[in-house]
């Protein structure tokens, strides 16, 4: 009570009004028409800091300012932990993985090694053999009379992205891009348009479910997650399938070990080593292991997937820019070719001007997970870039935190300030990072995992897959630009990114709530 009562600065700025009590502006964020509109109108309207309504009146701050961002996630990152109510969402979602972990747990250590450059090398065939096969599959879509084909994208890179996620993390392989209906996981995912169906202009009461049982004793939690909520009993299906499946794959590991075998150098091996551990320090418990997986298995394909897919929408409407880039790839190949490597390696992606600016612009304009929620874990203050005005017209440069208080971060936003990325931020204009004036480098502060991007967040509790997940693109859009041309469907298909959780394509008008990318793609 006494936290409750306490002065809180947050209530003192100024920033939008909400319709549902229960939901706060969360309602707003979820029911744009595009998930971008609320971060961006609001942004233009109240500034880098304002107030937003979280679930049942509490305030929270919305920040996209740079020094606010990088002293919550990078400076004081220990300070700032994820909300309890999130922990909860995305335990819903994906089991007590180490998303929704806060505290003492030793996954995260135990895992860094499985993403460090040498083991990433590793992945490149992985990355190479699943992406000839989606060619291969989408070739056999090719319509023989019109010598094109007007193709949904999404479901073929998502296929991609899992079976690779799959192999990777657990040495088991869907095989999606055989089929989703030979896997039972699969079709979780992928046929029941799992993310996209569940978080698709969510009720309020969904939204706001995840702070309701953060309030109560955890013992009630177990009883009121088994409410016939849809978005709840969609994610709890996907939890039971998929730990059933990891519960597979770890029974196979463990005896792999147990028998002096050592299993592949996968995430699985590294865990199935740690749970069989004696050390507390690097013990991992089972059911932690078990967790891990069902949340690499989303977490590691559906925003590799997203990405894919704007990248392919971009390049759909810039054919110069898919000119570009094949002329680099021809070239970059004949270079390995004449030091006598076969295939191109980590280095020659790296070489790659116009392939990493693209990826970069892509990752810029379209965040897959537009946003992210800290909790102040003591009394603070937060600095500010841009200082605002509250109420009363006072203008702060910095603002103070109660501990509890939540902070709402807008990637989104973030990528889109016109006082890093210049007048032109809202376009998709790869040519930024060539030049050295808009590609964020001259920014005062430095943020996030790769080019001043806050897409992969940033700090102690950053994406761990984000060079998977750039190597893992890279590789499979090369290989799709070298086998066909990209150009926009036929008709009047407008593109929009739907409110999905993840910021995922959908055609604009449809009322179905599916992920939809419809794309022309010509052989070569
Ligand atoms: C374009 C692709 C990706 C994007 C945009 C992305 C974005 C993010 C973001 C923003 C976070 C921070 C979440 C938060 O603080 O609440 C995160 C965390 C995480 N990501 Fe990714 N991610 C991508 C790909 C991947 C891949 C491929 C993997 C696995 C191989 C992965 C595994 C994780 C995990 C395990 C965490 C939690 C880390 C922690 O809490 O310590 N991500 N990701």
């Amino acid at each position: 009570l006494v936290r409750h009562f306490r002065r809180s600065v947050i209530s003192s700025l100024p920033g939008p009004i909400h319709s549902s009590y229960l939901a706060g502006n969360f309602k707003e964020l979820a029911r744009s028409p595009e998930i971008t509109d609320a971060h961006l109108g609001w942004s233009a309207k109240y500034g880098t800091a304002f107030k937003i309504y979280g679930e049942m009146g509490v305030k929270m701050l919305f920040i996209s300012d740079p020094k606010a961002l990088h002293y919550v996630l990078d400076t004081s990152g220990y300070n700032f932990p994820k909300p309890l109510s999130e922990r909860v969402g995305f335990t819903i979602m994906l089991g007590p993985g180490i998303i929704s972990a806060e505290g003492q747990v030793n996954s995260p250590k135990i895992l860094n090694p499985a993403f460090s450059f040498g083991a990433l090398r590793e992945f490149l065939p992985l990355f190479r053999q699943k992406a000839s096969k989606l060619v291969n599959k989408l070739k056999e879509q090719v319509d023989s009379t019109t010598a094109n084909s007007n193709v949904d994208l999404v479901p073929w890179l998502s296929r991609t992205t899992l079976d690779i996620i799959g192999v990777a993390s657990a040495d088991y392989d869907f095989e999606a891009l055989d089929g989703v209906q030979n896997n039972k996981l699969a079709r979780v995912i992928i046929y029941d348009n799992l993310v996209a169906d569940a978080l698709y202009q969510m009720s309020d009461i969904n939204i706001a479910m995840p702070y309701i049982l953060s309030k109560i004793p955890s013992f009630f939690i177990s009883i009121l997650t088994r409410l016939p909520l849809r978005t709840l009993s969609k994610f709890q299906n996907y939890v039971k399938v998929a730990t059933s499946v990891a519960q597979e794959v770890v029974d196979k590991q463990t005896q792999l070990h147990l028998h002096g075998k050592e299993g592949s150098k996968d995430l699985m091996s590294l865990l199935v080593h740690a749970n069989l551990s004696e050390d507390p320090k690097t013990k991992v418990g089972k059911n932690e292991v078990l967790a891990q997986l069902t949340t690499f298995f989303l977490a590691g394909h559906e925003t590799t997937a997203s990405s894919l897919m704007w990248a392919s929408y971009e390049l759909s409407k810039h054919p110069e820019w898919q000119t570009k880039l094949r002329e680099e790839i021809t070239k970059t190949r004949s270079q390995a070719r004449e030091r006598g490597d076969i295939e191109l390696t980590i280095a020659d992606f790296d070489s790659m001007s116009y392939l990493q600016a693209v990826m970069k612009e892509t990752l810029r304009v379209y965040p897959t997970i537009p946003n992210i929620l800290r909790q102040a874990g003591k009394d603070d203050c937060i600095p500010l870039s841009y200082p605002v005005p509250t109420v009363n017209g006072k203008i702060i440069s910095e603002v103070p935190i109660n501990r509890g208080e939540r902070i709402f971060i807008s990637l989104i936003a973030y990528n889109r300030l016109k006082s890093i990325w210049g007048e032109d931020a809202d376009k998709w204009h790869p040519e930024r990072f060539l030049k050295e004036d808009h590609d964020g480098t001259h920014a005062d502060v430095h943020l996030g995992l790769i080019a001043n991007l806050a897409t992969f967040s940033s700090g102690i509790r950053g994406c761990i897959g984000w060079r998977f997940s750039l190597l893992e693109m890279q590789t499979i859009l090369i290989e799709l630009l070298e086998n066909f041309e990209f150009s926009p469907s036929p008709g009047n298909v407008e593109i929009i990114r739907g409110s999905t959780g993840v910021m995922a394509p959908m055609v604009k008008g449809s009322t179905s709530g599916r992920t939809q990318l419809p794309i022309t793609l010509t052989p070569l």
